[in-house]
């Protein structure tokens, strides 16, 4: 029985259930990483199912369909695949759906993903043949023309209003709501709603639902979707891109904590335990089973804690626990316990920072705190056996102590949760949380509309010099590799950025050179009082191919080899390092990492929270040329913009250097303008 309405029915009349989402991670370590923590949440936690999210466009599918079938063949957990319809061809819809048939798969959430690019759709694709997918109705009543009830179908909801601003009266969930009882009507089962913190909103929506004049939402599953508050940083990036209100009451919460990171996740604990209680009220008032959908975002922590604080988790008679410690999923558990370093050490607490930095770490910090060391995927056979680290056989046989290990508790829980903050948007990319906030895959996150009216026209490639330079200058708000204003430690070198993007050098990310300020520096500190803050500094940025040769030579000359540090890619997947140089590996062929923000505080170990290397930067740029491909589907195939957009991704190199002399603030500017 694995369709989530017969679940759902099979349940007693007054139970709960919750379903947790789960993106595809970006890198091979973070899947591998991602298995093991999928294993144990399903152990410690017991969802009816779970999620897989699907890049819009199609742009995870690939991925998507790997971490469907480990959840539903491999864990036998049941899973339900989202699946997009817009802005990909009806070929790769045609094969999602059949693979995730021939994985097993019976469920499907049916979404729209971004708003159709008018002129978008597959040239090969024979026209009469094809089905209009614009909104997700389309989608719904494909699949249920194609696979009858085969599938459990579910849909998305917006209790504050979809918010992708194409609509002129703006957002409210009144405009979604006739849309919304079509979808059901064309064969919904269940509904699962985009995340919020505005009880009220919920409420309204809720009871508007349930008494709907067309009768449509009676009865069907309705789960409210919820999403833990990882970092203060993170959690007001979210709400900003999905549209959702922070009550003022909440902020305040969580502004009186944001100094420190361990607080804020456990006030976001509260907050969120609070909301499932006054869920519970509102769903009191219709009779069945009630569920949740807690938006993971891959992290275990927070969720296992919500979870037990409000006793979500279900029980399971002492006989079947019984069995189920003699099962595969406690030998999966077993298998998951050696997950510590080589040496049997494990990561200490996650350093508390007060400043939103860019690539996170954990691992840099401390070299004997490595999570996952090596590259291998699955099984990698350095791992120690239990016994090899010291863990007493039977130890965590228990679901209770699965749980505490989710919940970070001693030494097997610090290891569990050793990527707990993900400051910032990217963090370790060895976690399974490593790349784009939300797993949907590379977008612009804003509509057609909204990327014309910032952006324009471009035809020519100096129309793109000035949408960087103005980003840079702070005209504009947002340029597509990055929504936000650029932070205040920027403003120092925002001359030297400004030169570069002039002459066509197209800066998204850089910090400046920072050498002992004190940790508590309105603009540069971060970290514990007392201390000292560093930084290299780094750029990174788009150029063309001519100008990168000529650069690549300057980069690998005898008097720059040794002062910088360097990774370049483009689109084709070539790929050039400061560690492997005409052909030659650098530093006895190892791969570099570098730390380029670092802390010395008293009492502590040098904490770096920022690195750059290969694996975060491969993995990265995909996602960078990704956002050409996206930015040029917003205009017409053909126009001059869709050309040169086009063109300038085949051709552009992606480069990062980043300068080791941090004493000399300067150095790096000179070598690159001068
Ligand atoms: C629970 C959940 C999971 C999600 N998972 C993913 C994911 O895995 N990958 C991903 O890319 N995105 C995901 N999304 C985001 C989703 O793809 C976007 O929000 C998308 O912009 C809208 O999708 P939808 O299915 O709600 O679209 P629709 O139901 O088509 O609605 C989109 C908007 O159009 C309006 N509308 C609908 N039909 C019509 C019509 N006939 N005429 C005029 N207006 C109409 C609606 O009122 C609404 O404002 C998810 C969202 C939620 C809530
Ligand atoms: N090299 C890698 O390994 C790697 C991996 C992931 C992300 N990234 C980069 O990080 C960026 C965003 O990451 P984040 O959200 O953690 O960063 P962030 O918001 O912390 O910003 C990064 C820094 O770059 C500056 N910045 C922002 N826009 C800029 C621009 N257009 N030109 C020059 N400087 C700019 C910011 O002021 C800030 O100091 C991505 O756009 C990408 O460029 C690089």
């Amino acid at each position: 029985m694995d369709r989530i309405t017969d679940k759902i029915a099979a349940l007693p009349a007054d139970a709960e259930y919750f379903s947790l989402e789960f993106f595809p991670p970006k890198t091979q370590m973070g899947f591998s990483n991602l298995r093991v923590r999928l294993q144990r949440m399903e152990r410690a936690l017991r969802p009816l199912f779970v999620n897989v999210t699907w890049g819009a466009g199609g742009s995870t599918a690939q991925k998507s369909l790997e971490l469907a079938e480990l959840c539903q063949r491999e864990l036998g957990l049941t899973t339900c695949l989202h699946l997009t319809c817009t802005n990909m061809s009806q070929a790769l819809i045609d094969q999602a759906l059949d693979d995730a048939r021939a994985l097993g798969i019976r469920n499907i959430l049916a979404l729209r993903g971004d708003p159709p690019r008018a002129e978008y759709r597959d040239a090969d694709e024979p026209t009469e043949a094809s089905e209009e997918f614009t909104w997700a109705i389309d989608l719904v009543k494909y699949i249920r023309k194609k696979y009858g009830s085969y599938f459990c179908i579910g849909v998305a909801a917006y209790p504050e209003g979809h918010g992708d601003g194409s609509h002129p009266e703006g957002q409210s969930f009144e405009h979604d709501l006739p849309y919304l009882v079509d979808k059901v009507q064309a064969g919904a089962d269940f509904i699962m709603t985009q995340l919020f913190f505005d009880i009220e909103a919920y409420e309204k929506f809720e009871t508007t639902l349930r008494n709907h004049p067309s009768g449509a939402f009676k009865t069907i599953p309705i789960l409210p979707g919820l999403m833990p508050i990882q970092s203060y940083a993170m959690i007001k990036r979210t709400t900003k891109l999905s549209h959702a209100k922070m009550p003022d009451a909440i902020m305040d919460r969580l502004n009186a904590v944001k100094g420190d990171d361990e607080k804020v996740k456990m006030v976001g604990v509260d907050i969120l335990s609070e909301l499932v209680e006054q869920i519970r009220e509102i769903k009191s008032r219709t009779p069945g089973p009630k569920g949740f959908h807690f938006y993971t975002l891959n992290l275990e922590k927070s969720v296992s804690f919500i979870l037990e604080r409000t006793k979500l988790i279900p029980d399971i008679p002492d006989e079947e626990e019984a069995i189920a410690d003699e099962s595969p999923a406690v030998a999966a558990v077993q298998r998951m316990i050696p997950k510590i370093s080589v040496n049997g050490n494990v990561p200490p607490r996650a350093p508390s920072h007060t400043r939103t930095a860019r690539r996170q770490s954990s691992v840099g910090s401390d070299p004997h705190n490595r999570v996952i060391v090596g590259r291998a995927a699955t099984h990698p056979e350095w791992e120690a056996s239990s016994t090899e680290a010291g863990i007493p056989a039977g130890s965590v046989n228990t679901r209770a102590n699965t749980l505490a290990i989710s919940e970070g508790e001693g030494a097997l829980g610090r290891e569990a949760t050793w990527d707990d903050f993900p400051n910032g948007r990217f963090g370790d990319a060895r976690s399974p949380a490593y790349g784009e906030i939300d797993g949907y895959g590379v977008s612009l996150h804003m509509s057609v509309t909204q990327a014309v009216r910032l952006w324009g026209y471009p035809k020519v490639a100096s129309d793109i010099n000035d949408i960087f330079v103005r980003h840079i200058r702070g005209e504009i708000s947002a340029i597509p590799w990055s929504e936000e204003d650029l932070l205040p430690e920027s403003s120092i070198i925002k001359d030297k950025l400004e030169a570069l993007n002039r002459k066509g050098w197209w800066t998204v990310a850089s910090q400046p050179a920072v050498n002992g300020l004190p940790s508590s520096d309105p603009t540069f500190g971060w970290g514990p009082a007392s201390g000292f803050v560093f930084q290299k500094s780094f750029v990174e940025f788009f150029l063309p191919s001519a100008d990168w040769k000529i650069l690549y030579d300057k980069l690998t000359s005898a008097e720059v080899e040794e002062v910088v540090c360097f990774y370049a890619t483009n689109a084709k997947g070539d790929f050039v390092s400061s560690d492997y140089t005409g052909g030659s590996a650098r530093a006895g062929g190892s791969e570099s990492t570098n730390a380029v923000t670092w802390g010395v505080f008293p009492g502590k170990e040098i904490v770096t929270p920022t690195i750059i290397e290969e694996v975060s930067f491969r993995a990265w740029s995909e996602e960078a040329f990704g956002i050409w491909a996206e930015w040029a589907k917003v205009y017409g195939r053909g126009s001059d913009s869709q050309k040169l957009l086009d063109g300038i991704r085949e051709d552009y190199w992606l480069v990062n250097i980043i300068h080791h002399d941090y004493v000399d603030t300067d150095a790096l500017w000179r070598l690159l303008i001068e």
